[in-house]
């Protein structure tokens, strides 16, 4: 049977988060070579991409504080900025993806999502679906999209996934950072958690933090709180959050093998 992964090439491995705008173009080759070897090997799986934003759409958000609103001509200039940020990266992304000769098409958030005081409440997704069923590889990543209460905003690639999983029922979510998983002691990084559950969680709160570099999204916390809220809801979802920076870690992650920081309910 097909199997539905949705894996997320976070921003922190596919740029230098800390220097404005700096794509890590090899690795993003890799990335891109590692999961069209994936595909050759297992026909079977079928895949939605998605990518962060780094220092591409981050340094530009931060400025600008286009997470908290948009309301004045020039947070709308600041807005356009952090789309442009951020759809400069995808560009980069998706030629990648081609050139390793995966079939892929972009899906990009602002111009298909509409919020409501940052809840979607809007969101077309039977292209994405019809572009599933047609073979097809939909890639998605944090974007700026509009809001009927806060003017903008911006959404993660993880709230997205969160969106897209009732209607297309992945079994696995595969976050691919620059971090090895999640750490019980961070930024020591001795203790690497491999198995998180929500009555494991008490054990690495205290180490949870934000991301290191500038970010808006809320780092390894919030990512940590948005997928133990994934599986508790499908008790059938496991998340992964490891590295990518190990060449063939991707490429095993996607045959199963087990890596990182593995999240269940
Ligand atoms: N306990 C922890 N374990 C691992 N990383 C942590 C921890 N606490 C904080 N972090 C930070 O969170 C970062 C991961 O979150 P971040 O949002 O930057 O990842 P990403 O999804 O790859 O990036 P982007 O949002 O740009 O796509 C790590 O690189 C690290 O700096
Ligand atoms: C900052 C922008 C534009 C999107 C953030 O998405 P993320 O990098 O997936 O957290």
């Amino acid at each position: 049977m097909d199997t539905l992964y949705f894996v997320k090439l976070g921003g922190s491995l596919i740029t230098e988060k800390h220097r404005a705008s700096t794509p890590r173009l090899d690795v993003i080759r890799r990335l891109a070579s590692e999961i069209a070897q994936a595909r050759a090997d297992n026909p079977a799986l079928r895949l939605v991409l998605g990518h962060g934003s780094g220092s591409f759409g981050h340094f530009a958000a931060k400025k600008h504080n286009t997470h908290l609103g948009v309301a004045t001509p020039e947070q709308w200039r600041g807005f356009s900025e952090v789309w442009w940020q951020a759809r400069a990266l995808n560009t980069l992304v998706v030629e990648a993806l081609l050139q390793a000769g995966l079939p892929v098409i972009a899906f990009p958030p602002s111009s298909t999502i509409l919020c409501q005081n940052r809840r979607v409440v809007r969101w077309e997704i039977e292209p994405l679906q019809r572009a599933i069923g047609a073979g097809l590889i939909p890639v998605i990543y944090g974007d700026v999209v509009f809001d009927t209460k806060l003017g903008g905003t911006i959404l993660s690639t993880e709230r997205l996934f969160i969106e897209l999983i009732p209607h297309l029922k992945p079994s696995r979510l595969l976050l691919c950072g620059q971090e090895e998983g999640v750490w019980a002691d961070f930024p020591l990084r001795q203790q690497l958690i491999s198995h998180l559950t929500p009555d494991n969680l008490a054990e690495v709160l205290p180490a949870l933090a934000g991301s290191e570099a500038p970010d808006v999204t809320g780092g390894m916390l919030a990512k940590v709180h948005l997928m133990l809220q994934v599986v508790r809801q499908y008790p059938d979802l496991e998340a992964v959050i490891f590295s990518g920076e190990q060449p063939n870690s991707l490429e095993q992650a996607l045959h199963g093998y087990p890596i990182g920081t593995r999240i269940t309910r």
